[in-house]
């Protein structure tokens, strides 16, 4: 790829983007450019742990920019979207890692033409195992859509999605690894209270998401199987799941699931 891409914000996620994009050999650290609101020592880390550019300087980020990279927090994206319909021309291409910021109030705001994508990728970008959903807006052509394909491809999977399953899309891979971490906390704190040390009950359980992972990528079972092949008739799994459906562990997900979602719906209101 010969695109230099611009990324505006360097948090969690942009980091996560970076890391991936820059281990593989689809683009040069040389064409990386990032920047934040205004802090210059977050910009020096990224710079000397990855080796791209960090400027604070965002109109001549602009200019050397091909594709403009939006992460910043939903809340700051209006006012930098008003900032940026002064400075984009199109040739340039807007990729939005932003929660709820929905494509039609990005086109809106930044005017005729200009092709806009809409992403939500997860933090496990850092080490080339996210699940990144894509959405075209209007402007978009083909080569556009497979280029930010390929880009998001650097980082783990991608899916091309209608816009309108975003919401539900955020709640279970955008927001889902911390879900499936708050479960492993869990686990891990009920194994301590039960005796275990921490190092061994963490070793144990990191290996035993990866392997279910796994199973789930590879074997061709669905969910549903794969719990029943572990199911032992009067056995120990069957005495733990007995519990999670007594406590109504169904409408638990089901109400964290619903949250995450009906949050990036109140997100999307906000900015119209
Ligand atoms: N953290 C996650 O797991 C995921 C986050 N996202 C989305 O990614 C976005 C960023 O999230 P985090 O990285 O967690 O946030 P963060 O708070 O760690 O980083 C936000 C960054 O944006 C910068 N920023 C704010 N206004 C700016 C401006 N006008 N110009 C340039 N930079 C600006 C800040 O300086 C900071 O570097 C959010 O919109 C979030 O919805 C999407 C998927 C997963
Ligand atoms: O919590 C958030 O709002 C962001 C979006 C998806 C994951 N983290």
């Amino acid at each position: 790829m010969e695109k230099t891409i611009a990324f505006f914000g360097a948090g969690n996620l942009a980091e996560a983007i970076i890391a991936g994009i820059t281990r593989t050999n689809v683009v040069t650290k040389e064409q990386v450019l990032v920047t934040n609101r205004s802090d210059k020592a977050r910009l020096d880390l990224i710079a000397e742990k990855y080796g791209v550019t960090c400027d604070l300087d965002k109109e001549e980020m602009i200019e050397k920019a091909d594709i403009i990279i939006l992460a910043m927090k939903p809340k700051d994206a209006k006012d930098y979207l008003d900032w940026l319909k002064n400075y984009i021309k199109p040739h340039h291409m807007v990729i939005s890692v932003i929660a709820g910021l929905s494509i039609e109030q990005m086109e809106k705001t930044l005017g005729e033409g200009i092709p806009v994508i809409r992403t939500m990728p997860n933090t496990s970008a850092l080490i080339g195992q996210s699940a990144t959903a894509i959405s075209k807006g209007t402007n978009v052509e083909l080569g556009q859509l497979y280029f930010a394909e390929e880009l998001f491809q650097t980082v783990g999977t991608t899916k091309i999605v209608d816009e309108e399953q975003m919401h539900t899309i955020t709640a279970i891979a955008g927001s889902g690894p911390a879900f499936f971490y708050y479960m492993v906390e869990a686990m891990e704190k009920a194994a301590i209270e039960a005796g275990l040390d921490r190092d061994t009950a963490l070793e144990l359980l990191t290996q035993t998401v990866i392997g279910a992972g796994k199973m789930l990528e590879t074997s061709g079972a669905d969910p549903e199987q794969l719990r029943v092949n572990i199911t032992s008739p009067a056995g120990t799994t069957e005495a733990g799941l007995n519990q999670l459906m007594a406590n109504e562990f169904d409408k638990i997900i089901k109400s964290c699931v619903d949250g995450a979602r009906n949050r990036s719906i109140e997100i999307t209101n906000a900015q119209n």
